[in-house]
């Protein structure tokens, strides 16, 4: 048996819809593997009732599928699924390197990337790969069709997940069909400064490069009470703030570590102002899946 530890992840990063990608310290889903003639599903954890455990339908099962490796497959998810964590991705990330080891296939890190992505694909209908990407790979990650670059950024963050449930697929129903010329300049401007950023490990830059004036205002309408979060964040030090992933999480950027207790409080004080019970994950970037004993 092979137990992997695949973290959750933050997509998008406000400029970088569809492309930035951030692995989170905590938390994690944890994948466990055995050989089988056939592929079996079992779900614990956060939010495991939502979880199917039908193989086709889990993006664990999928992945099992693509790599025509059959497993008894055990998922204690850390990430609650529809949270904007990239709870699906962790699921599949973890069991393309935990299958990948079982039957000494052989695959790189991008070529598991892009298996994972097509367990993504039942989900979304879309093979996206930027919550994958850096839950396989760590840091900081930029996926296009040319390939996928890695930064190890260092940065301080807080996720707060409200009680609420947005789905990939509605939240990408709301993502605008086209941009106008002064929001692509915008856009190009935010993710290139983001970039900058993480290279240098600063959180001003990574902060301001957060801003995204297309897809982020559509999708602040599923998220209760993001305005006020948002500004409850920034009031408290964070540099910048924006919804992770398709929501409903926001996440916020923060100047230095002892800063994360002030930003998580606002971010969950305004979120109970709104009336939406909510958890802060007080954490950074961290590493990609890795082997547990
Ligand atoms: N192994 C799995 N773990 C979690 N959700 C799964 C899994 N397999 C299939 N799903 C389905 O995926 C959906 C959740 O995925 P979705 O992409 O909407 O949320 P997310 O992964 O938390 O968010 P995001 O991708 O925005 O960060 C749920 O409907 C759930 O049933
Ligand atoms: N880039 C994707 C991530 C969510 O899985 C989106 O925002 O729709």
């Amino acid at each position: 048996m092979l137990t992997v530890r695949a973290p959750a992840t933050s997509a998008n990063l406000g400029s970088g819809f569809d492309v930035f990608g951030a692995a989170l310290g905590h938390p994690a889903d944890v994948v466990r593997v055995e050989r089988a003639s056939e592929t079996t599903i079992s779900v614990t954890g956060a939010g495991a009732e939502y979880v199917p455990t039908d193989p086709a339908e889990n993006t664990a099962g999928v992945v099992a599928r693509e790599l025509d490796a059959p497993a008894h497959i055990r998922i204690d998810k850390g990430v609650r699924p529809s949270s904007g964590l990239g709870s699906s991705a962790s699921s599949a990330a973890g069991a393309a390197v935990a299958l990948n080891e079982l039957y000494d296939r052989g695959l790189s890190d991008e070529e598991l990337v892009w298996l994972a992505a097509e367990g993504e694909a039942v989900v979304s209908g879309d093979a996206h790969a930027d919550n994958v990407a850096p839950s396989i790979l760590g840091g900081f990650t930029v996926v296009t069709d040319g390939g996928i670059t890695k930064i190890d950024a260092d940065l301080p963050v807080v996720v707060c997940l409200p009680d609420i449930v947005v789905s990939t697929r509605d939240a990408r129903d709301v993502v605008p069909d086209s941009v106008k010329m002064d929001q692509l300049v915008e856009t190009v401007g935010n993710a290139s400064t983001l970039v900058a950023g993480m290279a240098r490990d600063d959180p001003e830059l990574v902060g301001r490069g957060l801003t995204d004036p297309v897809v982020t205002p559509a999708r602040a309408e599923l998220v209760d009470g993001y305005d006020a979060v948002t500004e409850a964040a920034r009031e408290a030090g964070a540099t910048g703030v924006t919804i992770s992933g398709a929501g409903p999480g926001v996440l916020a950027v923060c100047r230095h570590r002892g800063q994360r207790r002030d930003v998580a409080a606002a971010m969950v004080g305004a979120f109970g102002d709104a009336g939406v019970d909510a958890r802060a994950y007080q954490t950074e970037l961290g590493d990609g899946a890795t082997f547990c004993r």
